[in-house]
């Protein structure tokens, strides 16, 4: 007789996976379901998502995800699935997005007709009066950049950045779910107003399998910036900002509801839909369904000093360890199974597709194919160095404005002298050298950020003192595949061990869903997560070498390119100002005369150092120019406080005289801003 078997799933940006591991973790079925293949047509997503580039909005339409949802179990049950046979079910959400059920959701929920289909039933796709389950019909995505006035109210709530960081384990980002519930609730009142729950992904998913609204996971409440980490319950004045004061407190609450502190205990048993129409056994257990990257980190029994790093399209940084040591600079989340445990995360936008443009211009071409990529990064010395003597080659590759550190889109190359300190700003062009440099400075970033979280490690081998570094460093996501990537992780962070990848590193995040529903089910009392994975665990199986870590040399080399690294970002947001710095040394490129009605000014992005000025009497106004629209917006919603300023579409309309606009000297031919 065949044992039980466990689904895990993973419904991220593009894509949402699912895969059935039995009682060894071994891997038995996989199906996905491509959102732009599958729905592109039906939904207009591109890349999964919906944009609204004037207000820096980016969402998708939870309705395509309850299609994603049937057509993943219909491919399971083509490869011959029995589903009477899965015991736990649990899954993984990308972070941060949320979504607004309506108050007909419960009993929608509960009232599936097995012969339909879930988004028929759902969201029959009502026009004007919403009649579904859903109270707005969109969800914000994780890439959303809309919120930043609501940022700043987050920050500030507590004080400043470091102090909500310390609290809720993150300074305030725009794809938290806090800002945006704010921003929802003063968009759309009326929406706000009928919306009955609100669920986060990861309980999106888990509500529609349970056929009633799930709990929020308790490492996935971490990303909110909401929840008070250290006393493991919601931090009421981000409450009471979210939900627009004291007396609604109360129904802010109630939309969220209670979390759970166990991740591992059912929330009840799969809804008669999945029985009737899959064949699901009735006592088929819900586990607690959690964020993407927690969800990661459970594809393997990882230690306090191992370390992953997710080549995605974005590429996140994850470890899991006992220390809680919040930084503006990064993330802090509970672990998903084990209290004490705290996940660290640093997420990156720019990762594979940063990667993949030097790719094309090497190639000349858009084949994208990696050969010469990874020929001629394996063929550069490191930083480009070929003596001791010469200057280091550093970089920074930001086709998307980039959240670590938070600057707008750009490129810069600097020549750096370790011996001097000194840098050398060098022209903006690609060159060959470029596809080494942009893979040493995603690592550099990585090892600079991650210092205070390794540990010095001893030689396997010979039992000689080593400095601090990953004991291992485990790769997983579509980049893993790639050896020269895989190379020169290990010259830059290290690693005693060297560097893994997963036997399905790019599914891993399901993998670990899956494990999260055998150890929910099958766990004796008191049992560990790691325990449990850590003892049916086959290394030999499982995991592979890809590539050696810690090079005597190279690893020296690095800790002196990390200080001008760390030197060249400083100098770059100094230079250009991130979005939340006082834009200095900008040229003015455009002198505009007094107006005597509207100045319109259409241009990308404001900094801080524009309010300042703003708010003097004579209402001159100093305005740094970035280079995307998505900032623009947000700088704007900032800057329209100020009565003689409001907002018009695409532009700033200024009642006051501009005196000048500034821009980055180097940028100053792409930005093409203008008055009318
Ligand atoms: N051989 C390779 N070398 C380098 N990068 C690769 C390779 N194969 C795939 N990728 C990159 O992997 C990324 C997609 O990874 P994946 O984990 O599937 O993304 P996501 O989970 O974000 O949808 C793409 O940016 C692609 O460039
Ligand atoms: O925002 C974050 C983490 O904070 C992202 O990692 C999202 O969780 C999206 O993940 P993918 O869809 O790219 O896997």
């Amino acid at each position: 007789m065949a044992g039980p078997l466990y689904l895990g799933f993973d419904l991220s940006t593009q894509q949402l996976k699912g895969l059935c591991v039995n009682s060894g973790l071994e891997l038995q079925y996989e199906a996905k379901v491509d959102f732009d293949q599958d729905f592109g047509s039906k939904y207009g997503v591109q890349k999964g998502v919906l944009i609204n580039p004037d207000e820096g909005e980016v969402f998708a339409p939870p309705a395509m995800w309850l299609d994603a949802v049937n057509l993943v179990l219909d491919g399971l049950k083509e490869q011959g699935l029995d589903f009477g046979r899965i015991k736990g079910l649990s899954g993984a959400g990308m972070q941060h997005g949320t979504v607004f059920w309506s108050a007909d959701a419960e009993n929608l929920l509960d009232k599936l007709d097995a012969s339909k289909s879930l988004v028929e039933q759902l969201e029959p796709g009502s026009k004007g009066e919403r009649r579904g389950a859903f109270a707005h019909p969109m969800s914000p995505n994780w890439q959303d950049a809309s919120t930043q006035q609501q940022c700043d109210e987050f920050d500030a709530n507590l004080g400043n950045p470091e102090r909500l960081a310390a609290v809720t384990g993150s300074k305030a980002h725009h794809r938290f779910s806090g800002p945006q519930i704010l921003r929802y609730r003063t968009k759309y009142p009326s929406h706000y107003a009928h919306t009955a729950r609100i669920s986060l992904v990861s309980s999106f998913l888990a509500s529609v399998f349970l056929g009633k609204v799930a709990p929020l996971d308790i490492s996935d409440v971490t990303g909110m910036n909401l929840w008070d980490i250290n006393n493991g319950k919601w931090e009421e004045s981000l409450i009471e900002l979210a939900a627009g004061g004291k007396e609604h407190v109360a129904e802010l609450l109630e939309k969220l509801g209670n979390v759970p502190e166990d991740g591992g205990a059912a929330f009840g048993f799969i809804s008669k839909y999945f029985t009737d129409r899959y064949g699901f056994a009735k006592d088929c257990q819900i586990i607690p369904f959690t964020g993407d990257n927690p969800s990661t980190i459970l594809a393997l029994p990882l230690r306090p000093s191992d370390a992953m790093v997710s080549l995605g399209t974005s590429t996140t940084f994850l470890m899991s360890t006992p220390q809680y040591k919040p930084d503006p600079a990064y993330h802090f989340m509970n672990h998903p199974t084990t209290p004490g445990l705290y996940m660290f995360m640093l997420c990156y936008k720019n990762g594979g597709l940063a990667r993949e443009q030097i790719r094309d211009q090497l190639n000349g071409d858009k084949s994208g194919d990696w050969n010469k990529f990874n020929s001629t990064a394996t063929s550069t010395p490191e930083v480009s160095r070929k003596s001791k003597d010469e200057d280091m080659r550093l970089g920074l590759y930001f086709p998307r404005p980039e959240i670590v550190p938070n600057v707008h889109a750009g490129q810069w190359r600097y020549n750096y002298n370790a011996e001097s300190g000194n840098l050398t700003k060098i022209s903006t062009d690609f060159t060959p050298d470029d596809a080494r440099n942009i893979v040493e400075s995603q690592f550099l970033s990585l090892r600079l950020r991650s210092h205070s979280l390794v540990q010095p490690e001893k030689d396997p081998h010979t039992g000689t003192d080593l400095p601090p570094q990953p004991r291992r460093v485990y790769l997983v996501g579509g980049g893993s595949a790639n050896p020269a990537i895989a190379k020169i992780c290990g010259e830059v962070l290290g690693s005693v061990e060297g560097v893994f990848k997963l036997d399905i590193g790019g599914n891993a995040c399901a993998l670990g869903s899956a494990y999260k529903a055998v150890w929910g089910c099958e766990r004796k009392k008191g049992e560990t997560f790691e325990d449990l994975i850590g003892q049916r665990w086959d290394e030999s199986k499982f995991v592979k070498k890809v590539a050696d870590g810690y090079t005597k040399g190279a690893f020296e080399t690095y800790a002196q390119a990390v200080k001008g690294f760390e030197k060249m970002e400083q100098l770059v947001l100094k230079d250009v100002g991130g979005p939340d710095d006082t834009a200095t040394g900008g040229t003015i490129i455009q002198q505009a005369t007094a107006p005597t009605a509207f100045t319109t000014i259409t241009c990308a992005s404001f900094h801080h150092s524009a309010l300042t000025e703003l708010h003097s009497p004579a209402l001159s106004a100093t305005v740094s120019i970035g280079q995307y629209l998505h900032p623009l917006r947000i700088r704007l919603c900032t800057l329209v406080r100020h009565p003689s300023f409001f907002l018009g579409s695409h532009s700033l309309a200024c009642l006051s005289p501009v005196t000048h606009l500034r821009s980055e000297s180097d940028q100053t031919n792409r930005l093409e801003p203008y008055l009318h």
